[in-house]
C-alpha cells in the first residue's frame, strides 16, 4: 500500500475511532497556518492558494486527495437552524422563490402529505436567508478562500435529506464529478462545502470518495442502469468500475468536507429508518467565467436543465445555461467580476 492510500485510510478510520483527538491529517479549525510550518523548498501548488489557514499538511492532502475534512466546524446551533428551516420549507409553511423541494423518485408519484419524510432534497436556496445563513458563515467562508481566492460567489445550493431506502436502492447517489452540472471555468477555483448534520457513516449513506480522482480529466456522464429508477439529474460517470478503491467518509456532526469538483464521489444507500442530513454549497471565485458546453459531454445535462427551467418558469423561449446560473449566483465575499 502506497504512503498515499495509507494515510487516507488512516484518516478515516482515526477520525471514526477517535473523535475527541484530532488525527494528524485531519484538519482541525484551530490548526496552524501553513506558514508556521513552512519548509525550505516550497513545492508547487495547483489546486490550493497561498493563505495562513491551511496548514503545509492540509495544503498537501488536498493537493493529493482532492478533498479535505475539517472537523467540528459548523455549530450544533447553527445545525438546529437549519434543520427547523427545512422543516418549514418541508411543510410549506414557507416557500422562498427559486427553490426546488424534490422527492425520491421512488415516491415521486404518491400522494403525501407535506412533511420532511417526503423531501429527499431542497435546492436553490439562495433567497432563504436562514438557510442561505449557510454559505456565508465566516468559519466556512475561511477555508473556501484557500481554493477560490477572495471574491467568491455561492453558486449552487442544497440540503440533501436522504432517505430510508425503499428496498429500490433508488437513495443512492451514482459516483460523479460534479463539474459536469457547471458550465464555468477554471475548476481549480471551484469547491464544494459539504457539512454533515448528523452523525454519518455507511449505515446512513456516507459520502464516498475516490481519492486523487480530482487530478484527471471531466468524465462522460449519463443515467446509470438501475433496475429500481434514478432520481431526475442524478447523472454518474458511465465507465464506473465496482472495484474502484472507494474511501467512506466517515463524519460527525458539524464536520465539513472540501472537495474539488473533479473529484469522483457519490453515496450508498440509507440503510437506517432515519433521514441522513447534509448541507452543501459550492462556491467559485467571480473571477471564472463561462464557457459554452455545446458539443462537450455536458450538453445532456444543459437540455435537462434547460427544460426543467422552461417549464418551471413557463417560458416560450429558449434560455442560455449561463443566464440559469447567473441568476442563481449569489456573492458571499468580495465582489462579483465575470460570474
Ligand atoms: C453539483 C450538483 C449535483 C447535483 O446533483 S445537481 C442535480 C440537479 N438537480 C436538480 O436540478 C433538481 C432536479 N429536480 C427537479 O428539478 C424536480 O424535483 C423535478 C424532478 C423536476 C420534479 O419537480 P416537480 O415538477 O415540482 O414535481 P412533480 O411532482 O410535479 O413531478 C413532475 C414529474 O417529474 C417526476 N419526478 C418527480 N420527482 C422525480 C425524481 N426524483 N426523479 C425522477 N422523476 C421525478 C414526476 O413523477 C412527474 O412525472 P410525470 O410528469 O408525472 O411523468
Ligand atoms: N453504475 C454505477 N454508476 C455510478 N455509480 C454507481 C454505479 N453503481 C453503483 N454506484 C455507486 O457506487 C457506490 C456503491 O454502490 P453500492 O450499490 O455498493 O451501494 P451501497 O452498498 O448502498 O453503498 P456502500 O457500498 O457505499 O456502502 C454508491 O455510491 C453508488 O451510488
Ligand atoms: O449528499 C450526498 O449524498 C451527495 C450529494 C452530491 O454529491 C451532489 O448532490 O452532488
Ligand atoms: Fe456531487
Ligand atoms: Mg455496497
Amino acid at each position: 500500500m502506497d504512503l498515499k492510500r495509507a494515510g487516507v485510510r488512516m484518516q478515516v478510520v482515526l477520525g471514526h475511532l477517535s473523535r475527541p483527538s484530532v488525527p494528524a491529517i485531519v484538519a482541525h479549525p484551530l490548526s496552524g497556518p501553513a506558514s508556521s510550518l513552512a519548509c525550505s523548498s516550497p513545492p508547487q501548488f495547483q489546486y490550493t492558494l497561498d493563505n495562513d489557514v491551511l496548514s503545509l499538511e492540509q495544503r498537501k492532502f488536498y493537493e493529493e486527495n482532492g478533498f479535505l475534512v475539517i472537523k467540528n466546524l459548523v455549530s450544533d446551533d447553527d445545525i438546529q437552524r437549519f434543520r427547523n428551516e427545512f422543516d418549514r420549507i418541508c411543510r410549506k409553511e414557507v416557500n422562498p422563490p427559486g427553490i426546488v423541494v424534490m422527492r425520491d423518485v421512488a415516491i415521486a408519484k404518491m400522494d403525501y402529505a407535506p412533511s420532511e419524510k417526503v423531501v429527499m432534497k431542497v435546492q436553490d436556496f439562495q433567497e432563504d436567508e436562514e438557510l442561505f445563513r449557510y454559505c456565508t458563515l465566516p468559519e466556512v467562508l475561511k477555508y473556501v478562500e484557500c481554493f477560490t481566492g477572495p471574491n467568491i460567489m455561492a453558486m449552487h445550493t442544497m440540503l440533501i435529506n436522504k432517505p430510508s431506502d425503499t428496498g429500490k436502492k433508488t437513495s443512492r447517489h451514482p459516483m460523479h464529478q460534479d463539474l459536469h452540472y457547471f458550465p464555468f471555468r477554471p475548476s481549480d477555483r471551484i469547491v464544494c462545502a459539504w457539512t454533515a448534520m448528523e452523525h454519518i457513516d455507511r449505515k446512513n449513506g456516507c459520502l464516498v470518495v475516490l481519492p486523487g480522482t480530482h487530478k484527471g480529466t471531466l468524465k462522460p456522464h449519463g443515467y446509470p442502469k438501475w433496475e429500481g429508477g434514478v432520481n431526475k439529474m442524478y447523472h454518474g460517470i458511465q465507465d464506473y468500475k465496482p472495484d474502484s478503491s472507494r474511501v467512506h467518509l466517515v463524519m460527525e456532526k458539524g464536520d465539513t468536507v472540501f472537495f474539488h469538483p473533479l473529484l469522483i464521489h457519490g453515496s450508498g444507500r440509507n440503510k437506517t429508518q432515519g433521514f441522513r442530513k447534509a448541507i452543501s454549497c459550492h462556491y467559485a471565485s467571480s473571477d471564472c467565467h463561462y464557457i459554452s458546453v455545446d458539443g462537450t459531454s455536458q450538453e445532456n445535462i444543459q437540455d435537462e436543465l434547460k427544460e426543467i427551467t422552461i417549464r418551471r418558469l413557463g417560458l416560450d423561449c429558449n434560455i442560455e445555461l449561463k443566464d440559469i446560473w447567473r441568476f442563481r449566483g449569489r456573492t458571499v465575499k468580495g465582489e462579483r467580476i465575470n460570474l
